[in-house]
């Protein structure tokens, strides 16, 4: 299996608070992005005090009370399933903050971190406040809810993104990266996908590539796996009466999402 895929990893660190992943710099080839999936039961609670790393705790499904010192945003989250496709509800959390998220129904919470030293107010981003964008053509179309945008400048490093691409279309296509260091013309970003699948024994193929082939890994992804994005290209194609979802977090030295698209796929934008 690729060492860029994580499947699910269930490890039960208190009584209703399920970790399903987590992706560090200790255990990954990351620097900037982290990432942890939990569930959390009816009144189970997981709290965290970050170090010198920002959060944004995603309220993917179900719903939750998230508190950050003294405040406190109660019944946060908007659906049962992400393939509702409507925007939730998010908190971004900034550096040597206490947080602390609790289920009100059973829940499944996305924790994205990336690095932040100049401490910035706590925000609930809320779901109506989300953006909604639809990209693409023919079988390129894709829609997506801007969770935590480089437009908005709440954060320090962190970039958060949802997507959804529709049976038999493909997304972060034409084959795109941003692992350079090099605007105006491209930002070096890492990232991860956070994978799930409609109906949810579908797959998606995902490829992550570089220009000199150095590394070359073509993935068969299912629900609830994580992919690792260090560098390269990363397209994802759906097969034929799926819907795939997925969310990214992306962070690097610059917060600009700033992509460059593999030349030999540029033409399909041209049609
Ligand atoms: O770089 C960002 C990720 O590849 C996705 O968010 C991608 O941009 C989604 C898309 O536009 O297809």
């Amino acid at each position: 299996m690729s060492h860029l895929l994580r499947k699910p990893n269930k490890k039960e660190i208190e009584k209703g608070v399920i970790v399903v992943h987590e992706v560090t710099s200790e255990n990954s080839p990351l620097e900037y992005v982290g990432f942890k999936v939990i569930d959390l039961d009816p009144n189970a609670k997981y709290s965290e005090l970050l170090g010198n790393q920002e959060c944004c705790i995603v309220a993917l499904t179900g719903k939750i009370n998230v508190s950050v010192g003294d405040e406190n945003f109660k019944n946060l989250g908007t659906r049962e399933s992400v393939f509702e496709k409507i925007p939730t509800d998010s908190v971004y959390v900034s550096n040597q903050r206490h947080f602390e998220v609790e289920g009100v129904t059973k829940a499944r919470v996305a924790l994205c971190y990336s690095p932040s030293e100049r401490q910035l107010p706590t925000k609930w981003i809320k779901a109506e406040n989300v953006g909604i964008e639809h990209r693409g053509i023919l079988n390129n179309k894709r829609f997506v809810h801007n969770i935590l945008p480089d437009s908005d400048p709440s954060a320090n490093s962190l970039l958060v993104v949802e997507v959804f691409t529709e049976s038999g279309n493909w997304s972060s296509y034409p084959p795109h990266k941003h692992d350079r260091d090099n605007l105006p013309n491209e930002s070096l970003l890492e990232e991860t996908y956070y994978h799930e699948m409609d109906p949810p024994q579908g797959f998606v193929f995902q490829r992550v590539y570089t220009d000199d082939r150095s590394l070359d890994e073509t993935m068969t992804v299912e629900n609830g796996d994580v992919v690792i994005v260090p560098k390269g290209y990363h397209p994802v194609g759906v097969p034929d009466g799926y819907t795939s979802y997925y969310l990214n977090v992306m962070a690097g030295p610059k917060r600009i999402w700033k992509f460059y698209n593999d030349p030999d796929h540029e033409w399909i934008l041209k049609r």
